[in-house]
């Protein structure tokens, strides 16, 4: 058994990854960590987990999280875990971090978007958790920069076609709505339930902290510099994302020609659903599943290729992505813990 701890795990993402965790059938859950709730058993925080997980919230510790754990999810809020896994990694312990700071091999353009990285050498040799893309590189990866939840929606459905050269690099446009849950579990006026039940309106639309990790992913597809318009958009659901995504086929390229491409990449790769054609992916079929369902269109008067792309932001968006990906760093099923 693979003994597993979560940092941070009263939050959205740390709650799906305990309900995940406590019942795979290759993990002990040992340690889970909680500033505000220690001492509290985290049946009490998410009652649903009650029978289901009996640990207690602790404060964390490196030396006795290390000592407990041989895998570290790390569901902390961005800037916070840099200066957590140099210790978890002095500790044996191998990590699947959640929030954008291992992310980047360029740790200028983290910076140019974060803030000063306190352990840019780790980074600079983290793997970018994208499991079906990256899967080589994760399995021996000591840390895993568990990708953000509207580059996985784009980068599933446009690595390949990039790739395969069936569309252009330049003029892409992700129009992408998220539910609410994605600003995860502390208190603020936007996911206010008076604020966000019947509003839907875009955000950041002079820029994203997700558009810079996005274009680092398509540009090492491309082999040069891609730049997307990305634009996110808050819609009153409570979780569940869609990304619209509008390019332009290369010459002489089709529909037919993408949807080939996406087939091959993901022929085995059981989390990525290619729609049949003229069927659109839909959140409400991906909630509650680690599933990126992948849909086509085109129109030929302008050769514009439109790829649609939903998953659950907290699942293959966060925790059920990072599950996928502790799956694939100790050798077991891909699917373990994810059905
Ligand atoms: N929500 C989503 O859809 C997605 C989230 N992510 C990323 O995953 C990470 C976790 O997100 P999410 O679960 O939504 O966030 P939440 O705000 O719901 O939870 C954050 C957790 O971190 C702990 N925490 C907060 N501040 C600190 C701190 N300064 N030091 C230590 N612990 C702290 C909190 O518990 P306590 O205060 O008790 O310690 C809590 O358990 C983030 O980096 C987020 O960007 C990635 C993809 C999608
Ligand atoms: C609706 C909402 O607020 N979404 C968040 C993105 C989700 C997230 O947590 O970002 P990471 O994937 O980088 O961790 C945002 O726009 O900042």
């Amino acid at each position: 058994m693979i003994k597993a701890g979560i940092i941070g795990a009263t939050g959205y993402t740390g709650a799906e990854l305990v309900r995940m965790l406590s019942v795979h059938p290759d993990v002990e859950l040992t340690v889970i960590t909680s500033r505000q709730y220690e001492g509290t058993p985290i049946s009490d925080v998410y009652p649903a987990l009650s029978e289901r997980c009996e640990l207690v919230c602790e404060a964390f510790d490196t030396k006795t999280f290390c000592d407990r754990v041989d895998i570290a999810f790390t569901a902390l809020p961005h800037k916070i875990p840099m200066d957590i896994v140099p210790g978890l990694l002095e500790g044996g312990v191998r990590v699947v971090d959640l929030s954008a700071d291992f992310r980047f091999r360029n740790v200028g353009q983290y910076e140019d978007w974060y803030q000063p990285h306190t352990a840019p050498e780790i980074s600079e040799q983290a793997v970018y958790g994208l499991c079906e893309l990256n899967r080589d590189e994760i399995r021996t990866a000591r840390v895993v920069g568990n990708p953000g939840c509207y580059p996985t929606t784009i980068l599933l459905a446009l690595v390949p076609l990039l790739k395969a050269g069936i569309i252009k690099a330049d003029g892409i446009i992700s129009d992408s709505k998220s539910g609410v849950s994605g600003a995860g579990r502390g208190l603020s006026l936007g996911s206010h339930f008076c604020e966000a039940n019947e509003s839907f309106k875009a955000y950041k639309v002079d820029g994203h902290r997700h558009r810079p990790e996005i274009e680092e992913v398509l540009s090492a597809a491309h082999g040069a510099d891609v730049e997307i318009t990305f634009i996110p958009h808050l819609i009153p659901a409570t979780r569940g994302m869609l990304s619209t995504i509008y390019c332009t086929l290369a010459d002489g390229k089709t529909e037919e020609d993408a949807r080939k491409a996406l087939a091959e990449t993901y022929d085995s790769s059981h989390f990525v659903r290619l729609r049949e054609k003229g069927a659109v992916p839909d959140i409400l079929h991906v909630q509650h599943t680690n599933f990126c369902d992948i849909g086509l269109a085109s129109d030929p008067r302008s050769g514009r290729l439109v790829v649609m792309s939903a998953i659950d932001n907290l699942l293959k968006g966060a925790s059920g992505q990072a599950v996928q990906n502790m799956n694939i760093m100790a050798g077991l099923d891909e699917k373990a813990g994810l059905y």
